[in-house]
């Protein structure tokens, strides 16, 4: 079963904070995702293998410890997913990125898929997807699926804010993959919001409503 880890460091629950808020513009909505996703692309990496390296200090010899290479990829779901990009780049500059664009139907709630874009190496890689929002879990459940069809076989999945009911789906179709949220909120309401939530990721990020 997948393990689920609310990421609850004092500076990701702050920023979260002004994120939810409505009143909180545009501009400053895009600077706060793109902090917090750094944040917790800091908390997310704490498992990468490390190796010994012998290097010259000043003063002595010491056998000290690198980053032993593993291949990271960074997947958002597109569009949202675009906004946690450059946070985690700027903590994981190595890692490839790959693209899926889905978007709910406002009506069925059901995910459509409209691009597809990854690495070539993905089962090699560790590959983090990511998204603001899980919500009622379809996305991010075919957006799994996508990679999975293609290879992928190491996957981790980071949201900012997650609804009970996307994180029961993931724990039922992916139980291999882990989730790491900023939040679990309460509930979704009728239109599938979550509650109490932020409202559309994907247009406060971008401005379109
Ligand atoms: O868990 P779910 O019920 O599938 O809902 C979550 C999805 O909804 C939002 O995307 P949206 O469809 O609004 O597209 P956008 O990112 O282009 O705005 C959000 O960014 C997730 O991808
Ligand atoms: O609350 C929600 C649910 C789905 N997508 C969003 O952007 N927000
Ligand atoms: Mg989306």
């Amino acid at each position: 079963m997948s393990n689920v880890f609310v990421l609850d460091h004092p500076l990701i629950q702050h920023k979260l904070t002004y994120i939810r808020n409505k009143n909180t513009g545009t501009k400053e909505f895009r600077a706060l995702v793109d902090e917090v996703s750094t944040l917790m692309a800091f908390e997310i990496t704490r498992d990468l293998p490390l190796e010994e390296k012998t290097i010259e200090t000043p003063v002595t010899t010491a056998t000290t410890k690198v980053l032993s290479g593993k291949k990271m990829g960074i997947i958002p779901i597109l569009r949202a997913g675009l906004g946690m990009v450059d946070g985690m780049l700027s903590l994981i500059p190595a890692a490839k990125v790959g693209h899926v664009g889905l978007y709910r139907d406002p009506e069925t709630l059901k995910p459509v898929e409209y691009y597809i874009k990854l690495p070539s190496d993905i089962e090699e890689r560790e590959l983090i997807v990511v998204d603001p929002m899980l919500a009622t879990g379809g996305s991010a459940n075919d957006a799994i699926h996508s990679l999975k069809k293609r290879g992928a076989t190491n996957i981790k999945l980071m949201c900012l804010l997650a609804a009970p009911e996307g994180v029961e789906v993931i724990q039922k179709d992916h139980p291999d993959v882990d989730i790491y949220l900023g939040a679990l909120d309460e509930k979704l309401n009728e239109k599938g919001y979550i509650i109490p939530g932020l409202g559309d990721a994907g247009d406060r990020l971008f401005g379109t409503k």
